[in-house]
């Protein structure tokens, strides 16, 4: 029964996008018609050739007692995908600011910096770091509810839709579809269908704890579902627009003003709390206890840092929007919930680096432990960096400067990326049931090219921006400028050049991951480890 109801409901999907791609208005909605009714029509036919082969009741009796990890394979696999794809990106965009020749005349408008940076931003972090909290997310929740999956195939449609998600954001922005809110780029339709992705991917991991075979929740999972409730109230409020047409691209936001601003920026910044923050302790709290053979250093710090952090984040976007139209108490505001901020971010480090305490000598021996150490290490600093920015005096020198970009960096690329290539090199071998990771060395070689590229990326950027700060702000006896704007450009050429440099390295440690993963996965299977049995 439920076949032909998809059947019908993938007809028409197919029918519809048809007539949206005939009557399109702009270049990448047209695109975006045509290339759903392909999908649609495709799911069709795929649909009509399984049908009336639903699995006996005995076989789902069977599946409902094992662990549902093909779409964790799928994710970690897209994680690694989507992660060279935006660190290339990335890299491209760096040497773009440093030679302008890079943005290619025979190209426009499609290879423009402003069109491929927020492709960089989507990829890194919906891409990458998305399908890397999906797929974690499904596997810890399984682990530590000991249930599978809830919903059937409803994990499925999350990854898949999820991706789609990726490619209709990153495709609108090549084709100069954009709402322009950072971080938030794709328009109303592609909004929309994130909403559904999202709300399924909500019951999955609600339904999984709800049917859950452990008297506890485990803490990751408060901080996976701090992650997905939250970003859910975020996506839905921030992008609250009116389309101009139903068969066009272009909306208008709802908001205006100051009050536009201030809900982007409430939106940006969670989205740091809670996409690269909260989700990413989630991992935390699975992968580094797991990797250390040791508990969790303190479930206690761990509840308390917990609630103040999901409090407290909420409050601290205004930091964003220091001497703006914005009224003062509301960046003072900002200001103070940011600077108490530090602690519970601190208490999140403290607590996955004590977890460590009686395996200290694993960072010698196992470069996984390694990176999930300077992971933390990073977290510790950009948290430590972000309080201090977020004081006016600091942010009228910081403000528009590259020392932001480095702040951002040092973050993502130490924090998320390296948090990321732990879980990814620990859960590889047991999803696909190997004993380890083919090669330790190229672990170990993807450590230091890591490490080297985000020294080399955010020191360059502390240079660069204070010096461009400080250019800018220097008055001669008679009170004039003393620097124009294109001296400051000019004067940061070989900062710029440095951070590509670094951009390179991070890129050849992505590369070798993916090809190590590819070796182990190729690998035969060892007798030793058979299916994944945890
Ligand atoms: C190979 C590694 C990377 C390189 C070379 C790189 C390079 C860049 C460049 C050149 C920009 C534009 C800066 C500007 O407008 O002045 C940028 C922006 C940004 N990147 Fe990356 N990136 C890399 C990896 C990442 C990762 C892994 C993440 C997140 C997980 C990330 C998140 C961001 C964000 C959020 C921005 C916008 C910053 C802002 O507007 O303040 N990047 N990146
Ligand atoms: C206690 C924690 C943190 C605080 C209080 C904080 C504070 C700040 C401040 C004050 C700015 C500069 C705003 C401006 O002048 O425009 C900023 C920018 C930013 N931070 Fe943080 N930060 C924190 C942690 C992090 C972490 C861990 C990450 C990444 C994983 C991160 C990602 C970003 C991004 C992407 C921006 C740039 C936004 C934009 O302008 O596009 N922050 N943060
Ligand atoms: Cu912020």
């Amino acid at each position: 029964m439920s076949d032909y109801f998809k059947l019908i409901a993938f007809g028409l999907i197919a029918l519809f996008a048809a007539i949206a791609a005939n009557f399109a208005r702009d270049l990448a909605y047209l695109v975006h018609a045509l290339l759903i009714m392909f999908i649609a029509a495709g799911m069709f036919v795929w649909q009509v050739r399984r049908i009336d082969e639903s699995p006996s009741a005995a076989m789902l009796a069977e599946r409902e007692l094992a662990y549902m990890d093909g779409p964790v394979r799928y994710g970690v696999i897209a994680t690694a995908f989507w992660g060279v794809v935006g660190f290339l990106a990335g890299t491209y965009i760096a040497a773009q600011l440093a030679f302008p020749a890079l943005n290619l005349e025979w190209g426009q408008p499609f290879t423009n910096f402003g069109r491929l940076r927020p492709l960089h931003t989507s990829a890194v972090i919906f891409a990458f770091g998305g399908n890397a909290l999906i797929a974690t997310s499904f596997y810890v929740v399984q682990r530590t509810c000991s249930a599978r999956l809830w919903g059937g195939n409803a994990a499925w449609f999350v990854f898949w839709g999820y991706n789609l998600f990726i490619v209709l954001a990153a495709t609108g922005y090549l084709l100069g579809a954009t709402q322009s809110r950072e971080y938030a780029e794709p328009e109303w339709y592609i909004d929309i269908w994130l909403t559904i992705v999202w709300v399924v991917y909500l019951a999955v991991f609600m339904g999984t704890i709800i049917k859950r075979r452990e008297r506890h929740i485990y803490v990751a999972n408060w901080f996976y579902l701090a992650f997905i409730v939250t970003v859910a109230m975020l996506h839905i409020v921030n992008n609250l627009a009116m389309p101009v047409s139903i068969f066009g691209s272009k909306s208008v936001s709802l908001f205006s003003g100051v009050q536009d601003a201030m809900t982007q920026w409430w939106y940006g910044h969670n989205a740091v709390g809670f996409f690269l923050t909260a989700g990413f302790l989630g991992m935390m709290y699975y992968f580094v206890p797991k990797q250390a053979g040791r508990p969790v250093y303190s479930y206690k710090l761990s509840i308390i840092h917990f609630w103040a952090l999901i409090f407290l984040y909420i409050w601290a976007g205004p930091h964003h929007l220091h001497y703006t139209a914005l009224p003062d108490w509301a960046a003072t505001l900002g200001m103070v919930f940011s600077i108490i901020l530090w602690m519970p971010s601190w208490g999140g480090m403290i607590n996955g680096l004590m977890t460590l305490q009686g395996a200290w000598d694993k960072i010698r021996t196992d470069p996984i432990i390694r990176m999930f150490v300077a992971s933390l290490a990073f977290y510790g600093m950009s948290t430590f960096e972000g309080p201090m920015m977020s004081i006016r005096a600091v942010n009228s020198l910081s403000h528009y400067t590259d020392w932001t970009i480095g702040h951002v960096h040092s973050g993502a690329l130490g924090w998320n990326g390296l948090i990321t290539f732990g879980a990814i090199y620990f859960l590889t071998p047991k999803l696909w049931g190997r004993k380890e990771m083919y090669s330790l060395s190229a672990i170990n070689a993807h450590f230091w090219l890591a490490t080297v590229g985000i020294v080399l990326y955010a020191s360059s950027m502390w240079v660069s921006g204070i010096m461009e700060g400080l250019m800018w702000r220097e008055v001669d006896a008679n009170g004039f400028l003393v620097n124009s704007f294109a001296d400051t450009v000019d004067a940061k050429f070989p900062m710029y050049v440095v951070r590509a440099l670094g951009g390179v390295l991070y890129v050849a440690g992505g590369v070798l991951m993916v090809w190590n993963m590819w070796m182990t996965i190729r690998e035969p299977r060892t007798a030793a480890a058979t299916q994944p049995a945890e």
